[in-house]
């Protein structure tokens, strides 16, 4: 006997050799799916009727900061420098491991309700998130944001943490937990420290997660500090290779996109914080076309506001045809595998594919809606006119953590309350 049945469903597989199924039956069985068809002669304890839905993978954030649910909306429209050193660090500084714990439960209700069913995740009190990943039934790349800024003391502290989480968490919560060391970004952390990260990152099988290239002050910066551009220090010091995952890298030089093409890197485009924070339109199509794994992040949500991959989509496709004055970059396809395989290809998940085999992390997309009538084409759908909040059904590693709308896996009020509370205490403390 199987765990889960949908039937009835648009099957969006998007695996190439299989393609669409218009009315298909999928089988779950211990996290993974094994059978996908027209029909099955599988019985289950729970048979979801998918009529008028989309079933697809499960939409992956490969760029977060899940407990900055915390600062939605509390510090908008200012420079990005100004944004993070005069409001968002010294807000930081403030938060307690509580505050993270609730904040990051925020952020996987969001992702639930929103069709996100892995993120990766940089940031402090990173037990917590973990914590709240565990209870949430998500999967995650989680590691501890490293800011050295050049202090040898604050360097090994939080390498020490680093080090101390990646081990902790390393296939926790039945495998949905994948631990990396979070060197921030190259301006924000030496030459030095940034190789002894790689090194440490070898040694425990980890992968990195950084940022990259987000703002021209970046660049900038480098360029005076070592005479080279942040992907040219990291390539000289070794520190490249497909365990790396970099975040925006909006600055490249053609040069620079052969080099993370060359080595394998995966990007994650944060398009809605790009644009909120003018930090600049990273050259994606460019990167795709030099086989670069591109796939979407959200950021944090001091920086979005929200934690939408069905708005990233949009917003990326829109985006990359207007700068390039071509309506036909970035089509809807394209995009969608962005948002699964590209990102379960980043953060190591056998996942982002409806396949047999693979692990069980999908969603069902509610079509039955005004903004989704007639439709045509599902994977236009999907990304020009649908939203986070038309996902009705949500599944990780085969178990149900949404089920038409009713999220399962906690108190979804007792949630809200306390991240409420839990920022208002934190911004009077920030502001007192
Ligand atoms: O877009 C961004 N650019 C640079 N730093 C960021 C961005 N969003 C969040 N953080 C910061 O990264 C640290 C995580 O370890 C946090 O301090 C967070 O505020
Ligand atoms: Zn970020």
């Amino acid at each position: 006997m199987a765990d889960i049945i949908i039937k009835n469903a648009y099957v969006l597989t998007m695996d190439p050799e299989k393609g669409d199924l218009k009315n298909g039956t999928i089988v779950i069985e211990d996290g993974k799916i094994t059978e996908i068809g027209e029909k099955t002669s599988e019985s289950a304890d729970t048979v979801i009727d998918a009529k008028h839905s989309v079933v697809m993978p499960g939409l992956v954030n490969t760029h977060t900061h899940a407990a900055m649910t915390l600062f939605r909306g509390y510090a908008d429209d200012l420079q990005l420098a100004d944004w993070l050193e005069g409001h968002i660090w010294p807000a930081e500084a403030k938060l307690t491991a509580e505050d993270v714990y609730k904040g990051s439960l925020l952020a996987c209700l969001e992702m639930i309700r929103s069709g996100t069913t892995a993120f990766a995740d940089m940031y402090f009190y990173m037990d917590e998130t973990a914590k709240a990943v565990e209870i949430s039934g998500l999967r995650a790349s989680l590691c501890h944001g490293l800011i050295e800024l050049w202090n040898e003391e604050k360097g090994e502290t939080d390498l020490k943490e680093g080090k101390r989480f990646v081990r902790a968490w390393q296939g926790a919560a039945d495998g949905r937990i994948k631990t990396m060391y979070g060197p921030h970004a190259p301006n924000t952390c030496s030459e030095e420290f940034l190789a002894k990260v790689r090194e440490e990152a070898s040694k425990d099988r980890a992968g990195i997660h950084i940022h990259l290239l987000e703002t021209e002050a970046e660049l900038l910066a480098m360029k005076e500090r070592y005479g080279k551009c942040s992907v040219h220090l990291l390539e000289d010091i070794g520190f490249f290779g497909p365990d790396v995952l970099a975040a925006h890298c909006v600055w490249l030089s053609d040069g620079d996109i052969e080099i993370l093409g060359k080595r394998g890197v995966n990007v994650s485009h944060n398009v809605i914080s790009n644009m909120k924070l003018a930090s600049g339109i990273a050259p994606v199509h460019k990167m795709l076309e030099k086989g670069v794994n591109v796939s979407l992040g959200t950021d944090g949500c001091a920086s979005n506001n929200n934690l939408d991959l069905f708005e990233e989509m949009k917003t990326a496709a829109l985006l990359h045809k207007v700068n390039t004055f071509s309506p036909t970059v970035l089509p809807a396809r394209q995009v969608l595998e962005m948002g699964t395989v590209n990102g379960a290809k980043a953060l190591g998940i056998e996942a982002g594919m409806l396949k047999v085999g693979k692990k069980a992390d999908l969603i069902v997309v509610d079509m039955r809606k005004p903004h989704l009538t007639p439709c045509f084409d599902i994977h236009s759908h999907l990304v020009y006119s649908a939203r986070g909040s038309d996902v009705r059904t949500t599944i990780v590693d085969g178990k149900l953590l949404m089920d038409d709308y009713r999220v399962l896996a906690f108190d979804e009020q007792k949630v809200l309350e306390e991240a409420q509370k839990a920022a208002e205490e934190l911004i009077a403390r920030a502001n007192a």
